[in-house]
């Protein structure tokens, strides 16, 4: 009888246990918040009229974003930002030389598909073609501009400079004595660019931030905390019936060897749509994830290449009857996976051949074989599972799930692509020490290491590099100008951020204490007082 050695990754109980999330309540749900809440929607949307400077539509727009709100105000708002875009080309008095200004209304009109050219920041270069000195005064024109300079596309020299130049100056204004609440949002800004936070903790971070703003709006202010609570409120709800599902199917317990993380797998749906009408696209999102995440580790920690080649033809044949070869664990894998999954999903699953790219990466490992750096993202960026996620999160939000739906979706792939390879680099950076200390497929800095010869260190800052260009590609193909896919290209940018949110302390997912247990308080727990 031939001695079966398996890994362990010692991955810890969950610290969310059952009865803890059964019994998550909101007090801001019903009647009485809800007609609050509609009294100050009534309040606020007049605003986006009455602001006739568009400075002041530019800056009420970036801070309804920013706040949390814009989802109650999306055809005001995309009114405003389609005149103020036709006015574009007439370099009206009121933006012609103030790099705030000129910024801000640079990163809103990009931010909504807008094609507005790079060169509208040459005007505040000197004759030498770099930025003129005097702009290191203008802390707040120079975090404007860093803001901006992440909404570039490839080959936009002049953003990659501005991105450089802010970066350096805002880095010394903090060493002056600037304005204290101006000092906090560089230091965030710095930390991570907007264009790269997660949605719902950047709200939940910017309503303390703009509750200390001298021209804070009372109004303002108390819609977003209502909302944020209401929506949290939404939240729980749909916490508390994957965390049903979750336990009903028992595979956190029969399946110690693997990760035990519904809040977490949870938490990545909540970074990818938060608003409260996408509670369906929650709850299957987070049944894919966590299937996944258990699969994942049946490859990656726990399964025998023998056992591995068996289940991976299993799920190709997609037949209940080949199951029997299984070992028992495996059956109850493709039980979850086999009753979980109807045939669109499994269109997306086999459309992927997730379980294909995890074999190959297994292969690797038994073999010990270091793939090139090209060779490993070819397969990774599927293997990472974002594809998978991607393509269940379009027909979960796209109405109705049609031929056509399924046809425009191909569409998407480069969207898709990119947005699962920032996911994949971000995954390997937070997650790589500990899987390769256990045991694991070399990952995009090992493989940088091997191919280069370079040090760790290098590798993981050539990774963080390959983020920042993978995100210019994510910013061409995303602002594609056709109404529909908004939404959905909103989601493939999300899974992005909420990649880095998740990995940007290491490896948020499978260590659930710090960061990310503060986050999860924060979002899904705590109400904003
Ligand atoms: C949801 C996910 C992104 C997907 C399943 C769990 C993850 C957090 C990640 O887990 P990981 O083991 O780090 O993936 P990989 O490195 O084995 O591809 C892969
Ligand atoms: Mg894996
Ligand atoms: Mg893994
Ligand atoms: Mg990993």
């Amino acid at each position: 009888e031939e001695i079966i050695v398996r890994r362990t990754a010692n991955y810890h109980p969950t610290i969310w246990d059952y009865d803890y999330v059964q019994s998550l309540r909101s007090d801001y749900v019903g009647e009485t918040y809800t007609r609050r809440l509609d009294k100050l929607k009534r309040d606020v949307k007049p605003m986006l009229g009455k602001v006739k400077k568009p400075l002041d539509q530019l800056e009420l727009i970036d801070v309804l974003q920013r706040l949390g709100i814009y989802y109650h105000f999306k055809d005001e708002i995309k009114r405003i930002l389609n005149s103020i875009y036709n006015q574009y080309n007439r370099h009206e008095e009121w933006q012609k030389d103030d790099l705030y200004t000129t910024a801000l209304e640079f990163r809103l009109l990009r931010q909504h598909g807008y094609d507005v050219p790079q060169d509208v920041f040459s005007r505040f270069k000197d004759e030498t073609g770099s930025f003129k000195a005097c702009l290191c005064e203008d802390i707040k024109g120079l975090l404007c501009l860093y803001e901006a300079s992440y909404l570039c596309v490839q080959g936009e020299s002049t953003l990659e400079q501005a991105r450089d130049f802010a970066h350096r100056h805002l880095g010394k204004g903090l060493e002056q004595n600037i304005d204290q609440n101006l000092a906090i949002e560089v230091k965030h800004a710095l930390e991570l660019p907007l264009h790269w936070r997660m949605p719902r903790l950047e709200a939940r971070w910017f309503i303390d931030a703009y509750e200390k703003r001298q021209d804070m709006n009372p109004i303002l202010l108390e819609f977003a905390k209502l909302d944020f609570n209401m929506v949290q409120a939404t939240h729980q709800e749909d916490l508390r019936h994957m965390s049903s599902w979750w336990s009903s199917t028992r595979l956190g317990e029969k399946l110690n060897f693997a990760r035990d993380r519904l809040m977490e797998n949870f938490l990545w749906t909540v970074g990818v749509i938060f608003e409260p009408q996408y509670g369906y696209c929650r709850r299957m999102s987070t049944k894919v994830n966590t299937l996944i995440t258990i699969i994942d580790d049946v490859y990656d920690v726990y399964g025998t290449m023998d056992e591995l080649e068996l289940f991976t033809d299993v799920v190709d044949r997609w037949d209940i009857n080949a199951m029997d070869p299984l070992p028992e664990y495996m059956k109850l894998c493709f039980l979850a996976l086999y009753n979980s999954t109807n045939e669109m999903a499994y269109d997306a699953l086999k459309e992927h051949d997730l379980c294909k790219s995890y074999l190959l990466e297994a292969k690797w490992y038994y073999s010990g074989y270091t793939p090139s750096l090209q060779e490993y993202i070819s397969n990774s960026w599927i293997s990472i599972s974002g594809p998978v996620i991607l393509v269940h999160a379009y027909f979960l939000v796209a109405n109705p799930i049609t031929k056509e739906a399924l046809q425009s979706l191909k569409r998407y792939h480069n969207i898709i692509r990119w947005s699962s390879m920032i996911l994949r680099l971000s995954d390997d950076l937070g997650t790589s020490l500990d899987e390769l200390k256990r045991g694991d497929v070399p990952k995009s800095i090992q493989c940088y290491m091997y191919e280069t010869g370079a040090s760790e260190e290098d590798a993981r800052k050539h990774t963080s590099y390959l983020i920042g260009e993978t995100w210019k590609k994510l910013n061409e193909d995303g602002a594609v100008e056709s109404p529909f896919p908004e939404t959905f290209i909103g989601i493939a940018m999300n899974l992005a951020r909420m990649a880095q949110c998740m990995y940007q302390h290491g490896d948020g997912h499978g260590i659930e204490y710090g960061e990310t247990e503060d986050r999860v308080l924060s979002l899904l727990v705590e109400p904003i007082p």
